[in-house]
């Protein structure tokens, strides 16, 4: 059954349990993506629905009475890191999944199997060399080796769960040590079709290769262990230099990448510089309540974690460490639909903080609507089985990103080399839907039922007037980081502008942004006019990266000890005190 070349992918890969029927293949994986295939049980959607008051009840206490801050001289709000005996740096000596090293053997009777192991490159008997391999670095012309053996995957990036990005920007290497941990022996010989298999590369090339790998590897380990301690930073930034002073190229590349000439990225910083804050004074702020509700959850902060793919290239844990991070500081985690760890595992750790700290962790899930709609009825189904609180659906993706600068790195040879067809571009990525549209909500909302969803990745003020028209629960007003279309307006300056346009509007639906926000008054400035919270993607990525789980608190220690100190300087008590009046901005003629 082939479609595009690929055998029983685009279905099958998504549908990992009903797959495994097919195929006796475990839990299937892709690359350092994750499925977010449906792994979970049954019925426990109805019975989490009726415990949700009494749990939020509890999380409320929970949140409020952890992370109350009084403010005077024997408090300081990084105490509880110091003493977290948690706070252990997890993983930071390389995980088991990232210190097994490949076997490989190319004597294995590919055979047996039916594969052809006398084919290299058209020369009988001959190897695949990696110079090669590393023509074949292009979506269009995608080649990988694995364990020795050279797979075309042009046709089956496309269809990857985990999106076709993380194997196009891997296109043209030996990706062993990536692959071989997170997905199921011959994951790849059981899913491609035999033409898919190019031949073996040259074993002392393939031993070589693993070796710079695993050298790598350790000098990563090795970096990472020499950083300062966690308590010396003091800033987000700080996080992202030290992330940032051992992580190779691509994975810098991969978390800073910004789409096209990085427009709206630079904006994302300098929209919250175009204020400044006007703050009362003589008021009584001896203690102060940063405490709020995001996406329906009581939050420590008015701060989450926005959903970020692939937290695994910057730290064997990956995700986990954020889910621990979140769980001990009491904000909330939204969780890539590219996450790199598959959802299940995620749900699995939080079941497990939750369990060890006697509360339940606020966990959102971010979806995008793919063309392939079956794969968003598996993943809605586990989402909803495993009991996350809403639903954030990103709408700004409907096609895939343009980042020149990740290409540039790559040294691809791009698209107008000579006899490669230029646009019009069809984007197969199977988690972009060109056609999505308003009437989709109907197909969330059947698999999703009284989950609350947000629409993230909103900007024009009639879009947000049609969220509320159609029931969502909220808005995120966010240009993806800069990711997407460049040139879009900030989160930030599109609360402002719908703010003067139609306060009322924000009043009445729950209005979060991300984008650039660095710092607590900056939060503070999302909340005078009238944001429920601000959303940190970035920064979340660097401190696990540089600092796995304890990064991750640090994030939030730092974000905690500004936000208060900028509410006691403001005036405020309770973040409802934040007022428009209290802020003042540049105000740009655009029209
Ligand atoms: C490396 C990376 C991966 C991201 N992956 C996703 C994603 O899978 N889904 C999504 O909705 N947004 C994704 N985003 C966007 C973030 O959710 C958020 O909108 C953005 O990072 C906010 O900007 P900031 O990084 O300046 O805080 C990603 C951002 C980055 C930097």
């Amino acid at each position: 059954m082939l479609k595009n070349g690929v055998r029983n992918t685009s279905r099958c890969f998504a549908q990992a349990s009903r797959c495994n029927a097919h195929h006796s293949l475990p839990t299937i994986r892709y690359f350092t993506s994750l499925t977010t295939s449906s792994r979970l049980g049954g019925n426990q959607t109805r019975s989490y629905v009726l415990a949700l008051a009494g749990i939020i009840t509890v999380a409320g206490l929970y949140a409020g009475s952890r992370s109350r801050i009084y403010l005077d001289d024997s408090v300081d709000v990084n105490e509880e890191q110091r003493i977290d005996p948690d706070g252990g740096v997890s993983g930071a000596k390389g995980s088991k999944k990232s210190g097994e090293s490949s076997k490989i053997d190319v004597r294995e009777d590919l055979r047996v199997e039916g594969w052809r192991t006398d084919k290299a490159n058209g020369k009988e008997k001959g190897y695949i060399t990696m110079e090669e391999v590393a023509r074949h670095d292009l979506a269009h012309d995608a080649w990988v080796v694995v364990e020795g053996k050279v797979f075309d995957v042009t046709e089956f990036h496309k269809y990857h769960p985990g999106g076709s990005q993380i194997i196009v920007a891997n296109a043209g290497r030996d990706v062993t040590e990536i692959f071989k941990p997170i997905h199921p022996p011959k994951t790849l010989e059981n899913n491609l079709p035999p033409e898919s298999f190019k031949g073996l590369v040259d074993p002392t090339a393939a031993a070589d290769s693993l070796k710079a790998y695993e050298a790598e590897q350790q000098r990563v380990e090795q970096a990472r262990n020499a950083l300062p301690p966690v308590e010396t930073m003091l800033g987000l930034d700080e996080l992202q230099d030290a992330a940032e002073s051992f992580l190779s190229p691509r994975v810098i590349n991969y978390y800073g990448a910004s789409s096209l000439d990085g427009y709206s990225t630079a904006e994302n910083r300098t929209a919250f510089r175009k204020c400044r804050l006007i703050p009362r004074v003589m008021r009584d702020v001896t203690t102060v309540r940063p405490q709020t509700t995001i996406f329906g959850v009581p939050s420590a902060l008015p701060i989450y974690i926005s959903p970020a793919s692939n937290a695994l290239l910057g730290h064997p844990e990956g995700e986990l460490n954020i889910v621990r991070g979140a769980s001990k500081t009491g904000i909330v985690q939204g969780v890539s639909a590219a996450a790199s760890f598959p959802l299940d595992e995620i749900l699995q750790e939080k079941a497990k903080m939750d369990q060890d700290t006697g509360t339940k962790m606020g966990m959102v899930y971010q979806v995008y609507l793919s063309r392939d709609r079956r794969k968003n009825v598996e993943q809605l189904k586990e989402v909803v089985d495993g009991g996350v609180q809403a639903l954030i659906l990103t709408v700004d993706s409907n096609v895939g990103d343009h980042r020149q600068s990740t290409e540039k790195l790559k040294g691809a040879r791009g698209d107008a080399q000579p006899g490669v067809r230029m646009g019009p571009i069809a984007n197969s990525d199977q988690w972009h839907d060109a056609s999505q549209n308003w009437d989709d909500l109907k197909f969330i909302r059947e698999y999703a039922p009284g989950l609350p969803i947000y629409l993230k990745g909103v900007s024009h003020i009639e879009d947000v007037r049609l969220a509320k028209k159609h029931g969502l629960a909220g808005c995120i007003l966010s240009n993806h980081g800069g990711r997407q279309l460049d040139g879009a307006r900030t989160g930030f300056d599109s609360l402002r502008s719908i703010y003067v346009q139609d306060p009322q509007l924000i009043k009445n639906l729950e209005i979060y942004i991300d984008g650039g926000c660095r710092r607590g008054h900056e939060v503070l400035q999302a909340l005078a006019f009238g944001a429920k919270g601000v959303g940190l993607g970035r920064p979340f990525l660097y401190a696990q990266a540089a600092y796995g789980e304890k990064g991750v608190i640090r994030a939030v220690r730092i974000m905690e000890k500004e936000i208060a100190t900028a509410m006691q300087l403001m005036g405020v008590t309770e973040l409802s005190q934040l007022k428009p009046d209290m802020v003042e901005c540049l105000q740009e003629i655009w029209k």
